[in-house]
């Protein structure tokens, strides 16, 4: 048996019932049979009067262990479906004739806090963290959590729980009425027993919540607000299911009565956890934890060290984003420029960044201000002999970048760690010519920021240490750190300018931009990739295409017309012109004009019109877009560049936006088999060239058909 409960009955008649299932407590079929029978022990028992239920080690549950989720069970009858949710968490537990209080600290996720949701009240620390997650999985909330919830906290603040998956702290879920005192962790189980008693004796109410109405607004009123909720996750989530069925269900509730949602949601999450979105979803999320298992170095007890002060040497608009994610994370940052009116634009944009903040609500202006004195210019190195962490995102030269390095051996303290943000100098040439290779690294970040949450780490002969201090650093800034090995392009710009360069090549070759945007943005990549290049900026994406052109000649397309819209003082959003036009706001909308670009571009490479590749279908083209991306992932692989196909699934997801529910780039690519993908590869190629050949890998892949990184897919199987 994995996971238990022990119950320990005081002399004041209230027992205390601990799951124990560690680290997290997660719960198991096992862990709540033990905890029906602990709970029907203690009923049964006539020196207790009343229950607390709580976890071990000062964690109360972080809900299923979701490995049990994705798989296919196959039919089950209704009496199987409801017998945890209804026969155990409803008509036993919630049921239960003695008084029955959660007492909760650190973790209550999903099924956790569902149990607490079914207890007559709710103790709590400031500091536990509270949730209903599950359609990060691809589920929804089983044990009840769709009805209990509104009926606790009302309609609106229920779907923001459920639909956002939002965590809120105990302060927060005392607010609401999630939870009923707050305690002291010290004093957690004493309040938890006095409060049992307090019910019992009727100084406190009974609260059962499955039936609860107060919070509820009347069927019309909570109709609107559901085809309000229904209506924003459609926007967002097109391609998903599971959250409209999870509305449905909360609804059929509210319409026809608690037990009968309790059963709806039964039978909903019979069907969802079958589903490729929820196999996928569950890949993601081992995937994650799979990234930051790093054999050398994350694997030997080495402790993060303390970054405090950051400085950053600058180069404009890059400096000012960095800077802004720094102190946004409460780091102190020098930023040091190369003259006055450089410094006041980088200030200015800092600024700027964090008033946008404000205006969406992120933070108070008096918390803008405590940011923006975290902030100190300067024009000289006078004030770096206390940094932490120095980023380089000054230049993309060499010889200057080695003499810049030189200059921080001697102004910064010996454990300094040396950044460069370059997306183009060599890390390897760089430290070789330094006596600082170990302490240095290469961070990328990828735009736009908010959307694409990657840190890249690039090391070479960096330290084990420095490298678990920046996957600290980049935590700390809420990024999901990857760390890589280094190598020539880095490597999701090698995915990425794979992907744009595939997207580019079929507009110079007639294939519509728009038509490219929505068949990448309906197959769910966050942007398409025209509307990406805009908000990159074309200047960047010309620069790194001249790169990968430079490193890899045998199968680097050549665009031309980004080029050619550049000549035309198109930039992109920052000058309101790129593929799109923008309007004041940003708000972007199709240019009638740009086929007079493509036609130039198909002129200058002697491309003819191809009435195969107008006539494309959606899925055509995606596949012709990102089966290259795909083919350059393979190469990462081959080239031992990841640490593991994790690495590349998590990056395509945080970097370049490709849909989660997909579960990355290699995961996708698994479902579809190599055989497959590799003679799409192989056809394109005969047909439009090199760019497509399909890698060795990939054909060892197709001919063996073996799946890539059998341990994490294993582990996603469940
Ligand atoms: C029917 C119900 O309605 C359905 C459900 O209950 S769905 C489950 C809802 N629960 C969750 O989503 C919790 C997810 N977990 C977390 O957010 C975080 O683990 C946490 C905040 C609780 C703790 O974070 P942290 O202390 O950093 O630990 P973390 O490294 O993430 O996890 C420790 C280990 O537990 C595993 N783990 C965490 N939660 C898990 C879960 N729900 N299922 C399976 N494994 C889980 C992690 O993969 C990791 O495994 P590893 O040691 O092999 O790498």
């Amino acid at each position: 048996m994995k996971g238990r409960t022990t119950v320990e009955v005081g002399a004041d008649g209230v027992a205390v019932i601990t799951i124990s299932n560690p680290p997290l407590n997660l719960l198991s079929v096992d862990v709540l049979l033990s905890l029906k029978e602990s709970i029907e022990g203690t009923l049964l028992r006539d020196d207790v009067r009343a229950i607390v239920i709580t976890g071990s080690k000062g964690k109360f549950s972080a809900g299923f262990d979701v490995t049990v989720f994705g798989g296919s069970q196959g039919k089950r009858t209704r009496k199987e479906l409801g017998f945890l949710s209804i026969e155990f968490v409803t008509d036993i537990l919630e049921a239960s004739r003695k008084p029955l209080v959660a007492a909760i600290d650190g973790p209550a996720f999903g099924g956790g806090l569902e149990i607490a949701l079914a207890c007559h009240a709710r103790i709590s620390t400031s500091s536990a963290l509270l949730g209903l997650p599950e359609l990060q999985y691809g589920i929804l909330p089983g044990l009840g959590g769709t009805q209990r919830l509104p009926r606790l906290v009302g309609l609106p603040k229920a779907l923001e729980v459920i639909l956002m998956s939002k965590r809120v702290n105990g302060e927060e879920a005392r607010i609401s009425s999630l939870v009923d005192v707050i305690a002291p962790s010290d004093k957690l189980l004493i309040i938890a027993r006095q409060c049992a008693l307090d019910i019992l004796e009727g100084r406190r109410p009974w609260v059962i919540s499955l039936y609860k109405t107060d919070k509820l607004a009347p069927l019309g009123q909570a109709r609107e607000i559901l085809k309000v909720a229904r209506l924003q996750v459609q926007k967002e989530n097109p391609n998903l299911m599971h959250p409209l069925v999870c509305i449905d269900v909360i609804e059929h509730g509210i319409a026809s009565g608690p037990c009968n949602g309790l059963w709806k949601e039964a039978e909903a999450l019979q069907e969802l956890r079958q589903s490729s979105t929820c196999r996928s979803l569950i890949h993601m999320f081992f995937a994650q934890t799979q990234i930051l298992k790093i054999p050398g170095i994350t694997d030997i007890k080495l402790l993060p060290r303390n970054i405090k002060k950051v400085a950053i040497l600058g180069r404009g608009l890059m400096a000012s984003e960095i800077a802004t994610l720094l102190v946004l994370s409460n780091y102190q940052v020098i930023l040091k420029e190369k003259d006055e009116k450089c410094l006041l634009d980088d200030i200015c944009r800092v600024k700027e960044n964090l008033q946008k903040q404000v205006k969406k609500e992120k933070a108070t202006q008096e918390k803008l201000e405590k940011y923006f004195n975290l902030i100190m210019g300067v024009l000289n190195y006078d004030n770096f002999k206390d940094v932490d962490l120095v980023i380089e995102a000054e230049s993309e030269c060499l010889s200057l970048t080695e003499k810049i390095f030189s200059e921080l051996e001697i102004c910064c303290p010996p454990n300094c760690i040396f950044a460069s943000n370059s997306s183009t100098l060599s890390l390897k040439l760089l430290g070789e010519r330094t006596k600082c290779q170990n302490r240095m690294v290469n961070i990328q970040f990828f735009c736009p920021s908010p959307v694409l949450p990657l840190m890249e780490i690039v090391c070479t002969q960096s330290s084990p240490q420095v490298i678990v201090d920046i996957i600290a650093f980049g935590k700390k800034m809420r990024k999901t750190p990857i760390v890589v090995r280094n190598c020539n392009g880095y490597t999701v710009n090698r995915m990425i300018i794979t992907y744009l360069h595939a997207a580019i090549l079929l507009a110079e070759r007639s294939v519509d931009v728009y038509q490219i945007d929505r068949a990448i943005t309906s197959f769910g990549m966050s942007l398409g990739p025209f509307r990406m290049i805009d908000l990159v900026g074309f200047q960047v994406v010309i620069m790194i295409s001249k790169i990968f052109v430079e490193n890899f000649p045998g199968r680097a397309y050549k665009p031309k017309l980004i080029q050619i819209m550049q000549q035309d003082n198109r930039e992109g959003e920052s000058n309101g012109k790129g593929f799109y036009i923008y309007d004041k706001n940003n708000k972007p909308s199709m240019d009638p004009e740009m086929m007079k670009y493509t036609e130039k571009a198909r002129t200058m490479s002697d491309v003819t019109n191809n009435s195969k590749l107008t006539s494309l279908s959606d899925r055509e083209i995606v596949e012709m877009i990102l089966f290259p991306a795909l083919n350059e992932a393979f190469r990462i692989i081959s080239e031992g560049i990841a640490f593991g196909t994790s690495d590349l699934d998590v990056a395509s997801v945080k970097g370049m936006g490709f849909p989660a529910y997909r579960g990355g780039i290699i995961f996708w690519s698994n479902s579809l088999g190599f055989t497959y993908i590799y003679s799409r590869l192989d056809k394109w190629s005969k047909d439009y060239g090199d760019f497509f050949k399909p890698c060795a890998y990939l054909l060892e892949r197709a001919s063996d058909g073996t799946l890539l990184d059998q341990v994490a897919q294993t582990k996603s199987q469940l």
